[in-house]
């Protein structure tokens, strides 16, 4: 799969304080529940993937982890979301955007609108934290090249494709400088290639940022996080390292068994798989799965 891999970062030292705690959240839209009693918290630089099949709240989680819900007219029915202890609603606007940036799903819907070219776009919330111009030009140049934007800077965002904005967003988020980045199906549209380029960015990103990835699919979200939630429908079904979420029966479910294979393989590959540990318990399915597989390797 050509993935960059995150995992020989997994013994860094942790800081004990969390960056943002979500303690028993449950959450409706209107009288349709989505969050059920979610308890989870993301430490400084701490890479989190939070998986799970549609509809099971990730996007909605994701949200009330960047500080989005807070702000709307939603209302959680029980529970909290704090970063360093206070609440989203105590904080400025200021405050909020350097905490954590959340990059969603339709790219398009998160640009200004008030930049003519890619560079402008980038700039854009960075300037409006009043920064001093040397500053904004040192961070658009960092994010411009770590989302591999330098060959479109002149051009105008909305002329963008669907994988070139969904990194643009991206880069605009970076400009900010947050502690945590809250990325949605980040790869969703991208091709392979413009995939495996974002992972390798990904690797470079400051060890102190901490990422949250929400992803439904296993491949790319293996290659960023070192730990792994898997929510089923709302509530947290499995919160742990990769070898856990590959074995929880839940994951072969959602997932189906060919993804989950492909990813163990990437982990034996990578020597991070315990030897002897089965995929799943059902030895039969997994021959029919990993033959074919392991026949086409190279
Ligand atoms: N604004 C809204 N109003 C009402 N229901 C909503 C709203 N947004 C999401 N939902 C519902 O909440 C549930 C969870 O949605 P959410 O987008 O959080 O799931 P998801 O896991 O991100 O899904 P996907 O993988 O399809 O993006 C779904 O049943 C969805 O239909």
């Amino acid at each position: 799969m050509g993935h960059t891999s995150f995992h020989s970062r997994a013994d860094r030292r942790r800081s004990p304080v969390a960056l943002i705690d979500v303690e028993h959240l449950s959450f409706a839209y209107d009288a349709v529940p989505v969050l059920d009693d979610v308890t989870l918290s993301v430490a400084p630089g701490e890479k989190l993937a939070i998986l799970g099949g549609n509809g099971s709240g990730k996007t909605t989680l994701a949200q009330w982890i960047a500080g989005w819900l807070p702000r709307g007219t939603f209302k959680a029915s029980q529970g909290s979301v704090t970063i360093e202890g206070r609440s989203w609603a105590e904080l400025d606007a200021a405050t909020r955007a350097g905490a954590a940036q959340f990059v969603g799903q339709v790219p398009m819907q998160q640009l200004s609108g008030f930049a003519f070219t890619v560079r402008d776009e980038i700039a854009f919330g960075a300037g409006n934290l009043g920064l001093p111009e040397p500053e904004i030009r040192e961070r658009v140049q960092t994010a411009t090249a770590m989302c591999n934007l330098g060959h479109l800077a002149d051009r105008d965002p909305f002329s963008l494709s669907g994988g070139e904005q969904q990194r643009l967003s991206i880069a605009a988020a970076m400009a900010m400088r947050p502690r945590a980045l809250v990325l949605d199906e980040p790869t969703g549209n991208f091709d392979p290639e413009s995939r495996d380029a974002l992972l390798a960015q990904m690797a470079k990103l400051p060890e102190e940022l901490a990422i949250v990835w929400c992803d439904v699919t296993l491949g790319a979200a293996m290659a960023v996080a070192e730990r792994f939630v898997l929510l089923d429908a709302g509530r947290i079904a499995y919160d742990g390292d990769a070898t856990g979420l590959l074995t929880h029966p839940r994951t072969e479910q959602i997932f189906g068994l060919p993804a989950v294979a492909e990813a163990a393989l990437l982990l034996q590959a990578q020597e991070l798989w315990p030897e002897g540990t089965p995929i799943s318990a059902d030895p039969l399915k997994v021959a029919q799965v990993l033959r074919p597989m392991l026949a086409a390797a190279p």
